[in-house]
């Protein structure tokens, strides 16, 4: 294949703005899919890609153009996922391609996702073609949101192009851009093989099959590969690309090419995201730069409702990981839970999604904990360990200082909300690092905050007093001490290990008032009057009491209404299954994750 016809790209844009719908019309006039099997969405069908209809693995599509000038060329198209957990992706995917379709939808104008996705594109150099989509729209302004994106963005408003990707309009015109304005990739074929693994399934019979771009270098059946970061090696079976239908085997895989490759790599571990593949015989001197693995940054526990089902959780786990290479798990025991899992993941979207999926796929009822950040504890012995589980902090006695992650957060708004979000940011303990004023009265905010601050709430909030205007990006930078305390809860007097949580020491007395609030308002009456408390150490800081049941579900139904009262002993059965016994209480699941909303919301 000649790099000189190839071309690699991405779609971007904020959630709704038309990618999908676009992506599908480029593939109709192509050729690449016919009008009979063409239907909506086709990337998002593509068996691996979606859950729950976010994108949440980048995937690729190979197809053939015909351009005016005569010539066919090769679109190779990325797909990239929205959500900021899954950032890392994103940006394993723009480092596949040579440009970018930035879609702005023309009676919405730049929205926040549009201004996060820009600066990813333009952190990797990219050429970005700026799309004014759904043109055909009667309220559409796309004069008026081209001259937005050059104030806001800096893209020349005559740059813009005009288009429907419902009505097709205008996207002959993408197309043609794409050839003109898109470099081909560079990199020397005969140079030793570097291929940045941007993505990878696992298929049943061939094991796990990376999705590759090739910077320099060839790879071909028989050729034995080596993984940079763990040295593994293996021979290759088979390489391709991949085609709208699915994945097309080629005689060889070249510099500028996007495609995959089967080598019989059983284990999901060999191969991750954003690693290198070179050859065994003649390897490259330096990988794709900037190689990090996936490293889950939030831990949470799950724990099966029926202890029963504790073989059934670890086996499905073991089947989610080979689709999910971020995903950690190990075997943990709680006192109140009893065996069930420590699992890491990378964002709360992340978490969510693998319950989720483990309840729906593998039909498991859950308790989840609360998910907490990673803490790290300097002991007086001089030892150092990390916290994946608030309860496990060791006691205070032995730790010389706690210290917690940090993020640098990049938040982007108009000019007007600045304020307000500087607020917000200070009451989560940030620290700003810089401000700059952006074309457009747009202003660009960069913070040091501790990133237990910003996990639960923060995002909602900024949304909010933006106006859904604000957007926001952040990335691991490290630890730093705090002052942090861990907060014990008890419930009937007895500890439950499952509920405690660290917080700093200043917040730790609202969170723990509103919580022991939450929990009494959640966990139901039972026979007995219940006291909930919470405690930093020895010392009892707030308190709550769930009064003692009076009356049955039933006394409300006197009379004969037996459907109401069935329909009532089936509530009743149903709010059981998510109950867990502790002593002799009944808590149910919203318990454990009260703590997030707890004391946090103070707008
Ligand atoms: N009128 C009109 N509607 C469009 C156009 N493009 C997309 N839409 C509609 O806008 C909505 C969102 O389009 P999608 O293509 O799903 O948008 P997306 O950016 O892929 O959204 P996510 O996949 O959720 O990120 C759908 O209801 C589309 O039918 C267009 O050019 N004109």
């Amino acid at each position: 294949m000649d790099p000189r016809r190839i071309r690699n790209f991405s779609i971007i844009a904020h959630v709704d703005h038309g990618k999908s719908t676009l992506a599908d019309r480029i593939l109709q006039m192509t050729h690449a899919v016919s009008d009979r099997e063409m239907r909506e969405q086709f990337l998002d069908s593509l068996e691996l890609e979606r859950e729950r209809g976010i994108t949440i693995k980048a995937s690729a599509v190979r197809v053939f153009y015909q351009a005016e000038d005569g010539e066919t060329y090769v679109f190779n198209l990325i797909d990239t996922p929205g959500h900021v957990d899954f950032t890392y992706e994103v940006s394993r995917a723009l480092a596949a391609v040579e440009g970018v379709l930035l879609v702005v939808d023309a009676t919405q104008g730049v929205e926040a996702q549009t201004i996060a996705n820009f600066y990813l594109a333009l952190e990797h150099d990219h050429v970005i073609i700026p799309v004014i989509n759904k043109i055909d729209l009667p309220n559409a302004r796309p004069l008026e949101v081209a001259m937005e994106v050059e104030e806001v963005l800096g893209i020349p408003a005559d740059e813009a192009i005009f288009a429907s990707g419902k009505t097709g309009e205008g996207v002959k015109e993408v197309l043609e851009a794409i050839v003109k304005r898109i470099p081909p990739p560079k990199g020397d074929r005969e140079a030793p093989l570097k291929a940045l693994i941007f993505d990878s399934i696992y298929d049943a019979y061939q094991g796990v099959i990376p999705y590759l771009r090739l910077f320099e270098g060839q790879v071909r059946p028989g050729d034995r590969i080596r993984v940079w970061s763990t040295g593994k090696e293996f021979t290759v079976d088979r390489v391709g690309v991949f085609r709208p239908g699915g994945l097309e085997a080629t005689p060889s895989l070249e510099a500028g090419e996007v495609g995959w490759l089967t080598a019989a790599i059983r284990d999901i571990h060999d191969v991750q995201v954003g690693d290198t593949l070179t050859l065994a015989q003649r390897p490259t001197d330096a990988p794709y730069p900037g190689f990090r693995p996936a490293k889950p940054v939030v831990f949470a526990g799950l724990y099966p409702v029926d202890s029963g089902d504790y073989q059934r959780l670890r086996e499905a786990l073991e089947k989610l990981k080979l689709n999910d290479a971020a995903l950690f798990f190990e075997p943990e025991t709680s006192e109140a839970l009893g065996f069930g899992f420590r699992c890491g993941f990378l964002g709360l979207l992340h978490a969510e999604i693998v319950q989720e999926r483990l309840e729906r796929e593998f039909g498991l009822d859950l308790i989840a904990t609360a998910p907490s950040v990673v803490y790290k504890v300097r002991l007086k012995s001089g030892e150092e360990v990390e916290i994946h589980n608030p309860a496990d902090l060791p006691d205070p006695t032995r730790i010389e200082e706690i210290l917690e992650p940090y993020v640098k957060l990049t938040v982007y708004t108009p000019e007007e909300y600045v304020g307000g979000i500087m607020q917000l940011v200070q009451e989560k303990r940030g620290r700003m690092r810089s401000m700059n004023y952006l074309p457009g009265k747009r202003v660009e905010l960069v913070y040091e905050v501790p990133f237990g601050e910003i996990l639960y709430d923060f995002h909602d909030r900024l949304k909010s007093l933006s106006r859904g205007y604000a957007s926001m990006d952040y990335e691991q930078i490290g630890y730093q001490p705090g002052d942090l305390v861990k907060v014990t809860i008890l419930v009937h007097g007895e500890p439950v290990d499952a509920l405690a949580f660290v917080a700093h020491r200043e917040k730790a007395y609202a969170i723990a008032r509103s919580l022991v609030d939450k929990l009494a308002e959640v966990i139901p009456r039972q026979q007995f009057e219940v006291p909930i408390q919470a405690a930093i150490g020895g010392k009892i800081i707030a308190r709550a009491t769930v009064r003692a049941l009076r009356k049955d579900v039933l006394a409300k139904c006197y009379g004969g209404d037996v459907t109401r009262k069935k329909k009532l002993l089936e509530k009743q059965k149903e709010g059981k299954k998510r109950l867990k016994a502790i002593g002799k209480v009944e808590v149910p699941q919203e318990a454990f994750l009260a703590v997030l909303s707890a004391g946090r919301d103070e707008s």
